[in-house]
């Protein structure tokens, strides 16, 4: 069975230091569904992704690819903490930094300091790619991993430069399958509901309740099928072959419009 294992690059990415905790000869690509196409053409046996951040929430581009694009499951979740830092060529000082590069996500937690410092915030596909891309220009900085800096000759200006400390993000490991049961497991799955029925929504939930199972997240997200229509991401504790949740997903296969199991995995 090949070992191959995609995350989000290139090196030094927060996603390449979660993907670290797995066993594997680990591969970057730089997009996260260029990772999820890995795994589906069957190039690598697992892919690591970001799906939320404490502070900034969900990673849309992680739920929209596993709703509408690709047929994976989730073997494992992971959560790291994210500490951000300033990242420089050597010998800047604050004063030469007019532009900073990051990752959207990484920009959005370290809002403060950005604005504190008046300097011009720019999108990069990753913060490691971001990293990469401030090399030889002392006027520009990127926001990211202190690995970062490390592998690619850059130097760490400030550090912990995020707005609020309790920053984690938790990281999915996909798969063609899912995880065995462990007895303690979590559940993920996508539905969404007939619109013109009221009271949907409670009933689905109402399942859960009738069942004792607690839910670990709710979020939803546009079905991109017109405004006003959601697509609802849960997860529960529970494995899909404990007796509980088999009677739960049957029951919301009735009561829903469109389900998709995304599969059972240990709880981090
Ligand atoms: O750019 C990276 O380093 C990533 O691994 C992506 C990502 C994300 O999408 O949330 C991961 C963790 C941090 O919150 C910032 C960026």
């Amino acid at each position: 069975m090949c070992n191959n294992i995609s995350f989000l690059g290139p090196k030094g990415t927060f996603t390449h230091e979660a993907a670290y905790i797995l066993e594997g000869n680990l591969i970057p690509y730089c997009t996260i569904p260029a990772v999820m196409e890995s795994v589906s053409n069957g190039e690598c046996q697992f892919g690591v992704v970001p799906i939320e951040n404490s502070i900034e929430g969900p990673v849309g581009l992680t739920l929209d690819s596993l709703a509408h694009k690709f047929d994976l499951k989730i073997f494992k979740e992971m959560v790291i903490p994210i500490n951000q830092n300033l990242i420089v060529n050597p010998k800047t000082v604050m004063n030469d930094i007019t532009d900073v590069y990051s990752h959207s996500q990484a920009i959005a937690q370290c809002q403060e300091f950005i604005r504190d410092n008046e300097i011009q915030p720019h999108y990069a596909v990753s913060t490691a790619s971001a990293a990469k891309s401030i090399l030889g220009d002392k006027t520009k900085a990127a926001i990211g991993n202190s690995k970062a800096a490390e592998i690619y000759g850059l130097e760490i200006l400030k550090p912990n430069i995020q707005d609020l400390d309790n920053n984690e993000t938790r990281f999915v490991v996909l798969s063609k399958n899912d995880h065995e049961p462990t007895g303690r497991d979590k559940t993920s799955i996508i539905f969404s509901i007939y619109e013109d029925k009221p009271g949907m929504l409670y009933k689905i939930l109402g399942v859960f309740e009738k069942e004792s199972i607690n839910l670990t997240k709710i979020e939803s997200r546009p079905s991109k099928k017109g405004l006003g229509k959601y697509l609802f991401f849960v997860d529960f504790y529970g494995h899909r072959k404990d007796k509980t949740v088999q009677n739960i997903l049957n029951e919301l296969d009735g009561l829903t419009y469109f389900l998709k199991v995304l599969g059972s995995y240990p709880e981090f």
